[in-house]
């Protein structure tokens, strides 16, 4: 059973319309007589530019609008990047697909198509995000990271202009783009630890639309649900928004659940990782032991810092 016309609501930038259309085109192969019409709407993440998201107020910036239009039935289906999905909702809304994940690692590209270690001495990187900074200074101490917004466009743009040595961003949000060919540098998911729910996409709708809610269910991929449910557990547990560099990352491997977790100072002098792998069932157990275990081995004293200093 379908419904005639679906109302999908998306953030109106490049990236955004074009997650957009993948899942419709995923959803079309269930209901291909259903007509799915895209709602634009612009959040606050959207029309601030020239501030850190931390100064602003989080990453639920992106999502408030759309879930706004979701509650007054404006739109049927919200279409995120689960990266951009705070760990709290709305009573009444809720994720009801995960679609399968993209690439979740984290790239460089640099002004001349080098790689991380062909980069000059103390070379100038743009990144907004804390755990992309502290990470890549673990890995690259001479580094100097800068603040860098706008959307994946504006920050390939931004390189050339602020003059930076390079930019980090998801390989996702550029493969879906079409500009992994700009792409110099793959870091290995263990050097810098993915942010929760990167290049995932998830489904919000109405707890009440049962309809609906079976409709979006098709396109579910229990796998990178799970995963994804094991990083927000994750971070929900170590209480981190987008103001403090943690990371995590889950995947299916052999009947398992396997998963990473890190918390790293600012200046990427501590990192502080876990890892361990169970039963794919335990996956909620084996995300909060990860999450215990980084504040045990020195994560809690990194975050009790950062919150003294904001
Ligand atoms: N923070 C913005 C954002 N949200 C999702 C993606 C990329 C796609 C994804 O991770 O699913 C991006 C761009 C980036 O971080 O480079």
């Amino acid at each position: 059973m379908g419904r005639r016309e679906i109302t999908i609501g998306s953030r109106g930038s490049k990236l955004a319309l074009i997650q957009t259309n993948i899942v419709i085109d995923e959803l079309k192969k269930y209901y291909p007589e259903t007509n799915f019409k895209i709602r634009e709407i612009k959040t606050i993440g959207d029309k601030i530019l020239d501030k850190t998201l931390s100064k602003i107020g989080g990453k639920g910036l992106f999502v408030k609008e759309i879930e706004s239009a979701l509650l007054k039935g404006e739109i049927d289906i919200a279409v995120h990047s689960m990266k951009d999905v705070p760990s709290k909702f709305p009573q009444s809304l809720e994720i009801s697909a995960i679609t399968k994940r993209a690439d979740v690692r984290d790239v460089l590209i640099t002004k001349e198509d080098k790689s991380l270690f062909d980069l000059k001495e103390g070379a100038v990187i743009g990144t907004s995000s804390l755990r992309r900074g502290a990470q890549l200074r673990s890995i690259r101490s001479d580094v100097e990271i800068v603040p860098i917004r706008g959307n994946v466009q504006t920050r390939i743009r931004k390189m050339k202009e602020m003059n930076l040595d390079g930019v980090v961003l998801a390989a996702a949000g550029l493969i879906r783009t079409g500009l992994e060919n700009k792409i110099s540098y793959f870091f290995n998911e263990r050097d810098i630890v993915p942010a929760v729910g990167q290049g995932a996409l998830g489904l919000e709708t109405r707890v009440d639309d049962s309809l609906i809610k079976e409709i979006v269910s098709k396109i579910n991929d229990k796998h990178t649900e799970i995963a994804v449910k094991a990083e927000r557990i994750f971070m929900k547990v170590l209480n981190g928004g987008c103001h403090v560099p943690i990371g995590a990352y889950a995947f299916i491997e052999d009947g398992k659940v396997k998963m990473e977790g890190v918390v790293a100072s600012i200046d990427g002098k501590e990192i502080i990782k876990a890892y361990d792998e169970d039963d794919i069932k335990n996956y909620e157990k084996l995300a909060e032991e990860i999450a215990v275990k980084v504040l045990n081995k020195g994560g809690r004293e990194i975050l009790k810092a950062l919150e003294d200093g904001e």
